[in-house]
């Protein structure tokens, strides 16, 4: 049984232009362990698939349905009061901005201490050593020392690190970071990243990355999920994506990451927006932006299909949703992808390894360069 299962999960928001659904059939399934990247731009519903696991959508939204299982319990059935143990206990979360997670009026060391105290029902003096422990893993410099300094005496890397830290205190099976670098530095994102993938296997949590960036997926995760428009719209390891990726919508993002891209065909950037998701377009909701589609597009749907066969795929298989794999469409996906090494050259995808844990994507991470901590000052 994997960690987290979610089914056909469905959510609406009810607003004065009409009813949004930001997330529609979407099935996925993490294991213990797992890092997890969900990935596309704006308006995907990444983060309203994230809130629906911790049952914080807001109230003129609605799961109209779909199961979300956590460890085999439905999650959408527990109580208030159960779902609050979850949450944060064994569920954790990160946001984009750690000054929204940091309370301005308390020092950084009583805020994780706090936690700790709260949910593992640790003494003070417990609290305190368990929080100077996790500054310490978290790269926090001195944290003896820093420990009562207030969030505004953090840089703002720093900062990201005292809410992981303050997200991994109570020992989360699940961690579900939400852009959690999009507002640092590429530097201090590559070191923070790097810091969470280590600290996710010592304390053996799985992740959900959410991310606009597959860069930032190629550093952290083992599979992937690409929604657009509420919709998975491709899953895959994430080797497979980045050498042999099957939708279109898939390698339009690529050409926005340094390593990948493909050779004439190149998809530049991705022409269009990502549709009002109250008037999704007919058929598949990638169409009008797509190059290769045709008729049929704005007619069907595309259902996520294993590519090799054109078969339903189960949640947990590799698969895409487009109508190429279903016989559908006349013409091919005609495009090629061609990953670059670190030092520049382009290589075919057949002759590089993989490079899952960032080697290929060259963020200037250097994994202990900050265990001082001073690169953020
Ligand atoms: N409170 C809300 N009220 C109405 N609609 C909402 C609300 N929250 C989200 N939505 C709708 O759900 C869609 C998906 O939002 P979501 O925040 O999940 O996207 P996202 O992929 O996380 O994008 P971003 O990267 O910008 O956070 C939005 O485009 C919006 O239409």
């Amino acid at each position: 049984m994997a960690l987290l299962e979610v089914d056909d999960l469905t959510v609406n928001y009810y607003t004065e232009e009409g009813v949004v659904t930001a997330v529609e059939d979407l099935s996925f399934r993490i294991d213990r362990g797992e890092k997890f990247g969900v990935v596309g731009e704006s308006g995907a519903g990444k983060s309203v698939t994230a809130l629906s696991l911790l049952r914080l959508v807001e109230r003129s939204g609605r799961i109209e349905s779909g199961e979300i299982r956590f460890k085999g319990e439905d999650l959408l059935s527990m109580s208030e009061s159960a779902v609050r143990d979850v949450r944060g206990n064994e569920i954790a979360m990160i946001f984009q901005d750690a000054q929204t997670a940091l309370n301005p009026v308390y020092t950084v060391g009583e805020q994780i201490a706090e936690t700790i105290r709260h949910h593992l029902d640790y003494g003070d003096a417990a609290a305190r050593e368990r929080t100077v422990r996790l500054l310490d893993d978290v790269g926090i410099p001195e944290p003896e020392a820093r420990y009562d300094d207030y969030p505004h005496e953090f840089s703002g890397g720093m900062q990201q690190r005292a809410v992981i830290a303050m997200a991994l205190s109570c020992d989360p099976d699940l961690l579900i970071a939400d852009e959690p670098t999009t507002a640092l530095d590429v530097t201090i994102e590559a070191k923070i990243l790097d810091r969470l993938d280590r600290l996710a296997a010592e304390y053996d949590t799985a992740i959900q990355l959410i991310t606009h960036d597959l860069g930032v997926i190629a550093e952290v995760c083992d599979r992937v999920l690409v929604m657009y428009a509420g919709r998975a719209v491709e899953r895959a390891s994430v080797e497979e994506l980045y050498y042999d990726p099957k939708h279109p919508y898939t390698v339009g993002l690529m050409s926005a990451i340094p390593r990948i891209g493909d050779r004439q065909d190149r998809l530049q950037t991705i022409p269009g927006t990502m549709p009002d998701l109250v008037e999704v377009p007919s058929g598949c909701s990638f169409h009008p932006r797509c190059p290769f589609a045709e008729e049929a597009c704005t007619r069907t749907r595309p259902q996520l299909v294993d590519p090799a066969t054109g078969e339903r795929a189960g949640p947990d298989e590799r698969s895409a949703a487009c109508l190429a794999y279903t016989g559908d469409l006349d013409g091919e996906l005609d495009y090629e992808v061609e990953v670059r090494g670190r030092d520049a050259g382009a290589a075919t995808a057949e002759s590089e390894p993989p490079e899952p844990d960032g080697g290929g994507v060259d963020r200037g991470a250097d994994p202990d360069a900050d265990s001082e901590g001073k690169a953020d000052e």
